[in-house]
């Protein structure tokens, strides 16, 4: 079994604070574009919103905040979906990454196998991307104490961990990611065409 959990509890400041897994892109919001990429891929998609539950709720997939974790930041939701799933895996992706891979959860479950590693970060050929993940429950009380602790980033949490990388450089725009009306606007043209 695998939770595919979706990203979708920051502030999104650079897009003035819309939320941004509802601003439409290309003909529906954001988030809907992730979770035709993820539903496929998983046993069930678990949503992690802070504000706008029931418009979140109206895709028809559970939605969870974090709000009551203490945490704040990406690995707020993360710890807050591991503490709670039944799952072999927790394929964690942003809501603002329209293209994600339609085989991520299989590569990045053969990486994590091959080398044998407690997580794998799935990586565009150049850079990691962070908030493209797959955890197993084992990983709950590193994460609590790397956020007990006082940190928030990411990779430093995971770098401390055997971890595979799961190279997409076969899919350039696989991780294209939407933090920006201007960014919104390109890609919309760039799906459109
Ligand atoms: N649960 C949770 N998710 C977050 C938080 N901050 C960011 N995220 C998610 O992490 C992913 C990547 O974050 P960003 O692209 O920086 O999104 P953002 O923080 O909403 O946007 P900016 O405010 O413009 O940086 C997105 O899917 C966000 O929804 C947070 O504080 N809590
Ligand atoms: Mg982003």
């Amino acid at each position: 079994m695998v939770d595919g959990v979706i990203l979708a509890g920051g502030m999104a400041r650079r897009m003035g604070g819309n939320d941004k897994g509802l601003v439409e892109l290309a003909g529906k919001p954001m988030i809907a574009h992730a979770i035709d990429r993820i539903s496929p891929q998983v046993t069930q998609v678990l949503i992690n919103a802070n504000r706008n539950q029931d418009s979140y709720a109206e895709f028809g997939y559970q939605v969870f905040n974090d709000n009551e974790s203490g945490y704040l930041g990406p690995l707020a939701g993360m710890v807050t979906a591991l503490a709670k799933t039944q799952a072999d895996y927790v394929m964690v992706v942003p809501c603002d990454c329209p293209l994600l891979p339609t085989d991520l959860f299989i590569r990045l479950h053969a990486a994590l196998v091959a080398q044998q590693a407690e997580l794998a970060v799935a990586s565009d050929g150049e850079r990691e991307q962070p908030v493209v993940l797959l955890l197993t429950p084992k990983l709950l009380t590193s994460m609590q104490a790397f956020l007990d602790a006082g940190n928030r980033k990411i990779d430093d949490w995971y770098a401390a961990h055997r971890y595979a990388v799961a190279e997409f450089s076969d899919q350039p725009d696989a991780f294209v990611n939407v933090n920006t009306p201007e960014q919104k606007q390109r890609l919309a043209q760039a799906i459109a065409r």
